[in-house]
């Protein structure tokens, strides 16, 4: 067990590369196996969760070679699996696995870490059991068995705005015989949506469903951006710092998850973009110190900051006027329960924060005194923790911090070079 104390720093001037986007390697990662023809990813991130995902791709028998920046995938003849395919800590690996391997023939058994396996994964099972596939699961949950067959039809009306649940069964309904189509809750990150389209897969979206007719991904080329919620931590250290100028290279900006930097500018924060269109949009971001204030958070925004939202507490209680935000259950659902997360560990150094079930209350223009801040094994805690180090009076002790290499490693070796 790891622990990085992070002492408070007076001044911050820094251009800043953050690894690359973990939603979009995984996706590039999987979507080369169902591919007609060899895919490059440029720019993988090197993290343990899309390792995690690397490591099925060749228990899947895909033949993958590693260049100097880009991974050639060369898809297997047949897909079939005779060992466990072990997911890690990913639950992105996990919904998107389950979806795309139902609809294809075989018998594969998936399997996860103990925080994975104690995530929910009836959001992915349900629907695909309901549309004639087969998956043996104790009561939802990792382990499972997947025995994929063809599937007439996926037709889903989603009750939770889940991205990996909907890539999930995009991913299904491409190797089905029929027309698929997907209602409901779509308003989550829509990575797979766009790569798909983009390499041939027949996908007609609008706002309020998505069809899916039988089609394969062929000649991906894809060019990995950095990870914006990677990026978030020091977009937020930049605002909320006396004095800090920082510069951000090459960063993904999908609208559909940029939703921190809109709040942030409502709240008043000096920040600036110049934004290159891709299939993935991507540029650079320019923070400087800045006063906030707080503002009302929307509900529907909520699935578009939802890795965010430990961060913008922080912003909330640092600002002028009191933060307030709804129906964040979902939060507790991730690698840790994040919202008893961010209550203990802000209590831990000083901050006042009220939990009310799906509602976090904090009172504005609070200071961090400092103290210990428990990662609970989760990768966004322990970086939350670094960053309000850097903000405290005192410092800030954080424990399992070894947790980053989930998704971004060097994230305490460049709090330290600040
Ligand atoms: O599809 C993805 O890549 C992700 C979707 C989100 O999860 P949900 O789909 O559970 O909301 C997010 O929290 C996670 O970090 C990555
Ligand atoms: C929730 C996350 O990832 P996953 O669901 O893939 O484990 C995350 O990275 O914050």
């Amino acid at each position: 067990m790891k622990s990085e104390k992070i002492l408070p720093l007076k001044k911050i001037k820094k251009i800043i590369y953050i690894p690359y986007d973990k939603s979009i390697t995984h996706r590039g990662l999987i979507f080369s196996v169902i591919s007609k023809n060899k895919s490059v990813i440029i720019n993988p991130l090197k993290a343990l969760d899309t390792l995690s995902t690397l490591k099925i791709l060749t228990k899947l028998d895909c033949k993958i070679t590693e260049k100097n920046d880009y991974l050639e995938i060369i898809p297997p003849k047949k897909i079939f699996s005779l060992v466990p395919l072990d997911c890690g800590n990913s639950g992105t690996t996990a919904r998107l696995m389950i979806g795309m391997l139902s609809s294809l023939k075989g018998s594969f058994q998936l399997i996860g870490d103990d925080s994975l396996s104690k995530r929910p994964m009836k959001r992915i099972i349900e629907p695909i059991l309901k549309n004639g596939g087969e998956i043996i699961s104790d009561d939802n949950f990792l382990p499972i068995i997947i025995k994929g067959k063809k599937i007439k039809k996926i037709e889903y009306d989603l009750k939770i705005a889940s991205a990996q649940v909907k890539s999930g069964l995009i991913l299904c309904g491409l190797n089905c015989k029929e027309q698929s189509i997907i209602r409901g809750r779509i308003d989550s990150r829509d990575h797979t949506e766009r790569i798909l389209s983009a390499f041939n897969c027949d996908l007609q979206i609008n706002s309020k469903n998505i069809i899916i007719n039988p089609s394969r991904p062929k000649d991906i080329v894809l060019k990995i951006p950095g990870d914006f919620s990677s990026a978030s931590f020091f977009i937020t250290l930049g605002v909320l710092h006396k004095n800090a100028e920082i510069i951000l290279k090459n960063i993904g900006l999908n609208p559909s998850r940029t939703g921190y930097l809109n709040i942030l500018k409502k709240m008043g924060a000096d920040i600036e973009i110049n934004l290159k269109d891709d299939i993935e949009p991507y540029g650079d971001i320019k923070v400087r110190s800045s006063k906030l204030k707080n503002v009302n958070i929307p509900n529907e925004i909520i699935p578009n900051i939802i890795d965010e939202i430990p961060l913008l507490s922080l912003c909330g209680a640092l600002s002028q006027g009191e933060f307030k935000i709804n129906d964040i259950s979902e939060l507790r659902l991730k690698e840790s329960d994040r919202i008893r997360s961010i209550t203990e560990n802000f209590k831990n150094i000083g901050l006042k924060v009220i939990e009310k079930n799906e509602t976090l209350i904090i009172k504005g223009d609070q200071k961090i005194k400092g103290g210990i801040f428990n990662s609970f094994k989760d990768h966004r805690i322990a970086m939350l923790g670094g960053i309000c180090g850097l903000l405290s009076e005192e410092g800030v002790e954080i424990k399992d911090s070894e947790c980053v290499n989930i998704s971004f490693p060097n994230f305490f070796d460049i709090i330290k070079q600040l």
